[in-house]
């Protein structure tokens, strides 16, 4: 693997992944802010927003240990094409586990999610979404791509993150920031995702992976890599790029563990 290799953090549970991934985010957050006084961070769905809302609704234990929701612009990694009030919703998702369980004093982030007007159309839903990133990340001549503060993603049992899936076209995009998938293999098959140059460029990239059923993939993207799109992540990203994960994830994985200090 080029450069720098990503950071594998494993903890016995989530109750104990939380407290960890807190304190990433919240470093994240802070340079986020000594940077531009914002934080963008874009998140997935899947199992991420329920280990999320345990991690950043715990009570802070210190001074430092702040959430500053109010200084969050919240994106998504990638959305299903459904309303955002469909049971498939990447936004209800979040909405219900996190956004619903913010307590007025922490204030509330920005959210951006789709456009619902344009689910018919996948392209324009994709080229809209695309727009809402110019408008916050300013694409042009100086700006070929959006740099994230942070990118929080999980990982499919077949390696894929986003709607980047294994062996797809997609994964070949270069001039999309966002594009529209109408075949995703994990159902349902219309989607749009950040592109694979997106998520590369972002300043941080933290995967959560959790659980037994992910044993066999995490070795093959740890020992193997094998073009698989969480694979490329962590080949293109190096250190930029940490996993947190549960030991069950891991078990037999051939890869060095880092402390989470
Ligand atoms: O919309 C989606 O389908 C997700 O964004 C997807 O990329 C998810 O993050 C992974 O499939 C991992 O999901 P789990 O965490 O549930 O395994």
């Amino acid at each position: 693997m080029p450069g720098k290799q990503p950071n594998l953090f494993a903890f016995n549970d989530i109750d104990a992944l939380a407290p960890a991934l807190r304190s990433y985010i919240i470093a994240c957050q802070n340079s986020g802010l000594t940077r531009h006084d914002v934080f963008k961070v874009a998140v997935s769905g899947g199992s991420l927003p329920n280990t999320l809302a345990e991690a950043l609704l715990a009570e802070p234990k210190s001074e430092e240990d702040v959430i500053k929701f109010d200084k969050w612009e919240l994106f998504f990694a990638d959305e299903r094409a459904v309303p955002l009030d469909h049971e498939d919703s990447n936004y209800a998702l979040v909405k219900k586990e996190l956004l619903d369980k913010i307590p007025a004093s922490m204030g509330q982030p920005i959210v951006h999610p789709i456009d619902a007007e344009y689910l018919n159309d996948t392209q324009e839903l994709a080229d809209q979404y695309e727009k809402k990133l110019v408008g916050s990340f300013a694409k042009g001549d100086s700006v070929k791509l959006p740099i994230f503060d942070l990118l929080l993603l999980g990982s499919g049992p077949d390696g894929h993150t986003c709607s980047l899936f294994p062996g797809h076209p997609l994964l070949r995009e270069t001039d999309a920031w966002v594009a529209p998938i109408e075949d995703s293999p994990k159902p349902p098959p219309r989607r749009i995702t950040l592109t694979l140059p997106v998520v590369t460029h972002a300043v941080r990239i933290a995967f959560v992976a959790t659980g037994a059923a992910k044993k066999e993939i995490m070795k093959e993207i740890f020992e193997v890599g094998n073009g698989l799109p969480c694979a490329l992540v962590n080949e293109a990203a190096g250190d930029r790029c940490s996993w947190f994960t549960d030991n069950a994830a891991v078990e037999g994985v051939q890869f060095p563990r880092r402390s989470f200090l």
